[in-house]
């Protein structure tokens, strides 16, 4: 038996899973590492931790199998968005990863916006402006952190840095590379505009190529430690969220994925890129005449994580007791509560928020909290929120691709069988959800089959997606739900005028060093 191993380089951790030719999971190895947010905006990670958790979980997915090493025919990558790294001339990191969650570009991002700079370069490279994006963070670097904007030699992403450090290649794919903000998504090239107002030069940063380009040459000390012959070819593949579409077969019009992960998003696949006047969606690379245009959110499982972290200590050492995951200890807990969570309404903009808000400063807020109220409602409520959130999501991206005719869901969510239900509750449509959540991994996997010639076109993905499983709407809580949604979308409005001044207040008074 053949395998490839897809690689997907998440925000807070790395899975490695063995795939046969088929798409069938043969091994698994999840390496967590942190996200730094030690003062207000900021969310970096150690880009030695990411090569880490790259090398041991390869190496334990190779080793826990009956792989031979001759049997694996490639390595290919899915990695989060919007990260960058600046290193000096002998690509030495002089930053940390800057995440797509980190929003100390803030100001630069307002200030595109308003001199209409911005509208002009979304136009041109399908991201909006947003401090999320690599475009922001330059000039962040560039007026903030002089000393590093100088000596910078080079700029790139995680994906990058880790193929520069297992190659020597310095090159990126055109699927992250269209989400950085300064990438022409009509030429395929960086833009030059977007070049100018950073000050950057071409040669500063990696050359763009397709994501079934692939490369082979692995070090030696690393197909050592890793067990992977050394001339295996490593495929650059593409973004975790254009990939995700492809791993849950969400790529015929009008097919919408919905991932929850550390972050989330609403997406389809279009045979071209899509431009939104308003400036509200993103248009990404995944193959010739297939792009993913969809609205991301801040704010997805990484809000049920504070919640286990800060609410749920006694219960998180139980879990630990009984040998369960804390997770799905809670989840059973907010299972508890009514569908609407007796009328509690939670806005999880924790980490600013990206769509449907577009509001840096928005933050997080409960709504309606009556001597009633029980942390497990809150935890229900927390649950539901991520979900109307995204349901929002959905319907401004309604406005710009028309009605999803099918929901296919996917990312660390999908362990829970409350959490399923609900998304399929909240937007009263059926849900379906394949066995295996790890569908940016399968999306790289299959990437890696076009790039060797194994198949030529992405139809297979009917096949290698495996068992799934359609939620139904039930009756008994979407009535909680058509009447909260309403109350969630105008309370989101009416708070926008005050998120200012509470962030505002936060970045005076709250961790200043
Ligand atoms: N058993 C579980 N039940 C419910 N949610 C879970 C469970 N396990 C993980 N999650 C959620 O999934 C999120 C991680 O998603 P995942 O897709 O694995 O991560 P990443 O964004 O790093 O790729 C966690 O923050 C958590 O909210
Ligand atoms: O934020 C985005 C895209 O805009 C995400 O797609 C990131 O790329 C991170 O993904 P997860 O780690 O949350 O899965």
């Amino acid at each position: 038996m053949e395998f490839i191993i897809g690689v997907d380089l998440g925000t807070t951790s790395t899975k490695v899973v063995l795939f046969d030719l088929e798409g069938q999971v043969h091994g698994y190895a999840n390496k967590l590492y942190p996200l730094y947010q030690d003062i207000p905006d900021m969310a970096e990670e150690d880009p030695e931790e990411i090569f880490q958790a790259v090398l041991e979980g390869v190496r334990e997915v190779v080793q826990k199998t009956d792989a031979a090493r001759d049997t694996i025919r490639a390595v290919s990558f899915s990695s989060a968005m919007h990260s960058l790294i600046a290193l000096d001339k002998d690509y030495q990191p002089l930053t940390r990863v800057l995440t797509w969650a980190d929003n100390r570009a803030e100001q630069y991002a307002t200030d595109l916006k308003t001199n209409g700079i911005g509208q002009a370069i979304y136009a041109k490279t399908g991201t909006p402006i947003h401090p999320m994006a690599p475009l922001a963070k330059l000039l962040w670097l560039k007026a903030e952190k002089p000393t590093i904007y100088q000596a910078a030699a080079h700029y790139m992403g995680i994906k990058e840095y880790v193929f520069y450090r297992l190659l020597g290649v310095n090159k990126v794919d055109y699927s992250i590379a269209s989400a950085m903000g300064i990438f022409n998504i009509f030429n395929l090239d960086w833009d030059e505009q977007a070049l100018a107002i950073t000050g950057l030069k071409r040669e500063q940063l990696p050359t763009p190529v397709a994501p079934t380009d692939y490369v082979t040459g692995l070090k030696p000390e690393y197909a050592q430690f890793m067990q992977l012959a050394a001339d295996v070819p490593f495929v650059f593949g593409a973004s975790d969220g254009t990939l995700s579409n492809l791993g849950v077969n969400a790529i015929k019009p009008g097919v919408v994925a919905v991932t929850i992960g550390t972050s989330g998003a609403v997406r389809v696949v279009t045979d071209k890129p899509v431009i939104d006047p308003k400036g509200r969606t993103f248009t990404y690379y995944l193959d010739q005449n297939m792009w993913v245009v969809g609205g991301p959110v801040n704010n997805g499982g990484v809000v049920f994580r504070w919640a286990r972290d800060n609410m749920f200590d006694a219960e998180k050492s139980t879990a630990k007791l009984l040998g369960m995951d804390a997770y799905d200890l809670l989840t059973d807990i907010a299972a508890k509560v009514p569908a609407g969570a007796d009328g509690l309404i939670f806005h999880p903009y924790l980490g600013g928020e990206r769509a449907p808000i577009w509001d840096a400063n928005a933050r997080g807020s409960f709504f309606g909290l009556t001597q009633k109220h029980t942390r497990a409602h809150m935890l229900r409520a927390v649950l539901e929120g991520i979900v109307y959130n995204l349901y929002s999501v959905t319907l401004a991206l309604e406005e710009v691709v028309g009605k999803p005719t099918a929901i296919q869901a996917t990312g660390g969510f999908a362990r829970s069988a409350l959490w399923r239900q609900m998304l399929a509750d909240v937007f009263e449509q059926p849900v379906t959800i394949p066995d295996s959540f790890e569908s940016s991994a399968l999306g790289a996997a299959v990437v890696a089959m076009k790039a060797l010639g194994i198949i030529d076109s992405y139809e297979i993905m009917e096949k290698v997606i495996g068992t799934t499983k359609t939620y139904q709407p039930e009756p008994a809580n979407y009535g909680a739900y058509r009447d909260l949604m309403p109350i969630y979308i105008r309370l989101d409005r009416q708070l926008k005028s005050e998120y200012e001044a509470i962030a505002d207040y936060q970045r005076k008074h709250v961790n200043k060093n």
